[in-house]
């Protein structure tokens, strides 16, 4: 009986132990909560805005704390000094339009969307295909054929389901672009053509908005703000767009994903530093390039044009134009072409690994070639772009239809021929 009461004791005692310790420890947490509070608020004091221009938050979110599990979340960016709660919580309430959800939008929505962003809007009017898995890290295997808005904005609410994500499955262009972009308090231009940067930078001069713009080709890319802090526009920049057939895309010149990845990241880093005000350096062009040293350059920007057409004193252009026909050629625009299926119903017999009726002269030579190409050519086929610049020369100087085979040599070997070595 003794025996059993020695024991009650003792356990008693034990309990009475732990509890006192449990205590001690809910008192030392108490304490590293105030401490971690202090430095929160202190951070937060930090990273005031001196500059007087801020972004208007448009997201409409008006929140005006974080959670316990946002505290959870966002712990390693909320102890920075500069940034803390306050530029958590501007984040927070701030909304980005994304528009391209390819190379360079995929990095940008992953890392805007992780880091607290409070509503996103990705545009694009595409469909995920496997050739764009190398960079759109966004998509993933299982979404090819899936419109790359609703892909992207999968992936996102995986991520942050605390982010809120509009996809639009559209073509953005001069009917929808001031509606939607209204909506939003900094819009990151991730396309890949040049009328689309024009529609962009017009809409966002219009609309008083931010524009990060991005650019990625082969080893190199460019990073720039327009219309940010009394800067410039593209306009100002560049009030004509280039001729058309002096224009490379990722699709013919070819990209390094990480390169997309670099400007992408920077893209959102840029949209971060304008959402929480935190200090950007005057107006620079920043250029990349995988394959000089340094990596890096940063050229000053030439000031805003007081005679800009758009942004300028007296501003001809009020409202968004054709810009399909302003740049010669448009999102979805190509030369004239015919597909391999409607070349293959036009010549006859199918020989194998090499296009019948056809021969296969580099770009640069083809100047040289004009009377090679008239004696013995019928029709042409050289991969890429190559062969739409082709068609460019080759209509100066011939007569007749001249056209470019969608897809060339690649597209002809995966719906005619299988058997066609391609490269
Ligand atoms: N006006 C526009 N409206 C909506 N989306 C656009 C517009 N212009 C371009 N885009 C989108 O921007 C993205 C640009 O990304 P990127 O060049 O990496 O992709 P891509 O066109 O799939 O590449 P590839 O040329 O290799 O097929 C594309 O997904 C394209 O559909
Ligand atoms: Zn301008």
């Amino acid at each position: 009986m003794s025996t059993i009461i020695d024991a009650d004791k003792s356990e008693i005692r034990l309990l009475t132990e732990l509890n006192s310790r449990l205590k001690e420890e809910n008192e030392l947490l108490k304490i590293r909560v105030k401490e971690l509070e202090e430095k929160l608020e202190h951070n937060s004091k930090i990273s005031e805005p001196t500059k007087s221009d801020k972004v208007p938050a448009k997201a409409n979110l008006k929140n005006n704390d974080l959670s316990l599990d946002e505290y959870t979340r966002y712990g390693r960016q909320l102890i920075l000094p500069g940034f803390g709660k306050s530029g958590q919580l501007k984040l927070k309430n701030t909304s980005i339009l994304i528009v391209g959800a390819g190379g360079l939008g995929a990095p940008v929505a992953i890392y805007l969307a992780a880091a607290g962003v409070g509503k996103l809007g990705i545009i694009d009017y595409d469909t995920v295909e496997k050739s764009n898995l190398q960079r759109q890290v966004i998509h993933n295997e299982s979404r090819e054929g899936v419109s790359k808005a609703q892909s992207a904005r999968m992936t996102i609410e995986e991520l942050n389901s605390l982010c809120q994500c509009v996809a639009y499955d559209i073509l953005l262009d001069s009917s929808n672009a001031l509606e939607i972009i209204e909506k939003y308090d900094i819009v990151i231009d991730a396309t890949d053509n040049v009328a689309t940067r024009y529609l962009l930078n017009d809409a966002c001069v219009m609309a008083g908005i931010p524009l990060v713009s991005g650019s990625a080709l082969r080893m190199d890319g460019q990073l720039t703000i327009y219309n940010y802090k009394g800067g410039p526009c593209y306009r100002c920049l560049f009030p004509k767009p280039p001729p058309p057939e002096s224009v490379l895309n990722c699709s013919d010149g070819g990209v390094l994903g990480v390169v997309t990845g670099v400007i992408g990241c920077l893209q959102a880093l840029q949209a971060i530093k304008i959402a929480t005000d935190m200090n950007g350096g005057p107006h620079n062009l920043l250029i990349f390039s995988a394959t000089s040293y340094p990596l890096f350059r940063s050229m000053k920007l030439r000031p805003k044009k007081e005679d800009c057409a758009l942004c300028g004193e007296r501003p001809s252009i009020t409202e968004l134009i054709d810009y399909v026909q302003f740049c010669g050629s448009g999102a979805l625009d190509k030369s004239p072409t015919v597909n391999v299926l409607g070349y293959e119903d036009r010549i006859e017999p199918k020989v194998r690994k090499n296009l019948p009726n056809s021969i296969n002269i580099p770009l640069n030579d083809l100047p040289n070639k004009i009377e090679e190409v008239k004696k013995s050519l019928e029709k042409l086929n050289t991969p890429g772009n190559d062969s739409q610049h082709a068609v460019n020369i080759l209509k100066n100087v011939l007569k007749g239809e001249i056209k470019d085979i969608i897809g060339g040599l690649y597209k002809w070997s995966l719906d005619v021929d299988q058997e066609f070595p391609i490269y």
